[in-house]
């Protein structure tokens, strides 16, 4: 991957990114690795869900030898132009403060990576404000979106260069070594960019998939709702493909985590999502190259509405079911914990030989739990 500092990076053209092709994960490694843990001494399908997880992360990796000891949240912030329409509580200003301290590791994200020895990792990629932030990846686009209401949000290209950001984002976190990724944001009006990406590709009722974001009352979520109807009939968005509907109404958070979603997927990284903006970027980066969400790992069921859809949409049943809403790539860091310790039966395996007992014979397949592939 080139370098996006390189000033040719307008070569990164629409063509160039529907051209990516993703392989699919290994299918043999992931039977081997299911086929090892049932050799661990427990009950058949003993750790439910984290059987799959585990066995789709070695496919992820091509390897029965699974590595996930170095991680990493990628977390992109950006402002949204819609915010002054009051689709929020807060004003745009407060981006720019949460993602210094952000950088301090001050946020709820900062303290949960460090009780677990995670690197974050916060990128402006359209942070309203125009200097350099200590301690963020300076990767800014543009200092904010355009206001949707009156114009779409972004350029092609911008939109373009925001995914190819994400794109190099992983690769160069595979080259310093992180064998697992995050996907986390901070944005004030983030979840309005998520709701309305949401309903444009689902061909879905607005208000289905719009909830209170960081907290609205009930007059304003019907405001919120209202906004997002117009920009998507005026726009005519139910027509549009995926690229087209991310420039409209998405957000530069939203482009580079399905960046990240994308990269994942062409340099062999699982990415775990959090919340309800990674899943529509997931979402969106699906649908741009196709085979991306093999290389997914939900994490959290959440509180956004539009979360349930996007779930189902992408054929994934996250397994905390927090009622959380705090993005920031909090939900995914919890996930890295769970799979950190449902990775210590498997690693270090004890096995049905090592204690002297007859192995479990295998009579049915669970393919509730196998929803990448069957057994
Ligand atoms: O991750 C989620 O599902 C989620 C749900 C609600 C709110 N958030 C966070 O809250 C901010 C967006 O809320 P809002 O109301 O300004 O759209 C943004 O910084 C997100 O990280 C995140
Ligand atoms: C303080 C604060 C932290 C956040 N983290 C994600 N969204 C946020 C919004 C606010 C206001």
């Amino acid at each position: 991957m080139e370098c996006l500092e390189n000033p040719a990076w307008n070569r990164y053209t629409r063509e160039k990114l529907e051209k990516l092709t993703v392989k699919a994960p290994d299918e043999e490694i992931r039977k081997k690795v299911l086929n090892n843990l049932d050799h661990v001494a427990k009950p058949l399908d003993g750790l439910g869900k984290f059987e799959a997880l585990t066995a789709q992360i070695g496919a992820i990796q091509r390897t029965e030898m699974i590595d996930i000891s170095r991680k990493a949240v990628i977390i992109m912030c950006a402002d949204n132009g819609i915010v002054a329409e009051g689709i929020s509580q807060s004003g745009q200003e407060v981006t720019l403060t949460v993602v210094k301290k952000m950088a301090e590791k001050k946020t709820s994200v900062g303290k949960m990576a460090e009780t677990i020895g995670v690197d974050t990792i916060p990128v402006d990629i359209g942070v309203n404000d125009k200097g350099k932030i200590p301690g963020v990846l300076d990767k800014k686009i543009r200092p904010g979106t355009r206001n949707f209401r009156n114009e779409p949000a972004m350029t092609e290209e911008e939109a373009i260069k925001a995914i190819f950001t994400g794109i190099e984002m992983v690769s160069d976190c595979k080259e310093k070594g992180y064998k697992i990724l995050a996907t986390g944001e901070m944005g004030i009006g983030n979840t309005t960019t998520s709701s309305a990406v949401t309903a444009a590709l689902l061909h879905c009722e607005v208000a289905e998939v719009t909830g209170r974001g960081a907290g609205l009352s009930d007059e304003k979520l019907i405001h919120k709702q209202k906004i997002i109807t117009e920009a998507i009939d005026k726009n005519d968005l139910k027509k549009a493909d995926a690229l087209r509907i991310l420039e409209t109404v998405g957000g530069f958070d939203i482009a580079g985590l399905a960046g990240v979603c994308i990269g994942g997927a062409l340099y062999h990284v699982p990415i775990v999502l959090d919340g309800v903006i990674s899943m529509v970027a997931a979402l969106l980066a699906e649908r741009i190259v196709p085979g991306t969400k093999d290389y997914l790992i939900p994490s959290h069921k959440g509180k956004e509405p539009a979360m349930r859809r996007l779930a189902k949409e992408l054929n994934v049943e996250p397994v905390i079911d927090g009622n959380m809403a705090l993005g920031e790539g909090t939900g995914a860091v919890m996930m890295f914990s769970l799979l950190d310790i449902a990775l210590s039966v498997y690693q270090d395996r004890t096995t049905f030989s090592d204690i002297n007992i007859e192995q479990y014979e295998r009579f049915q397949i669970d393919d509730d739990i196998n929803y990448w592939g069957k057994r």
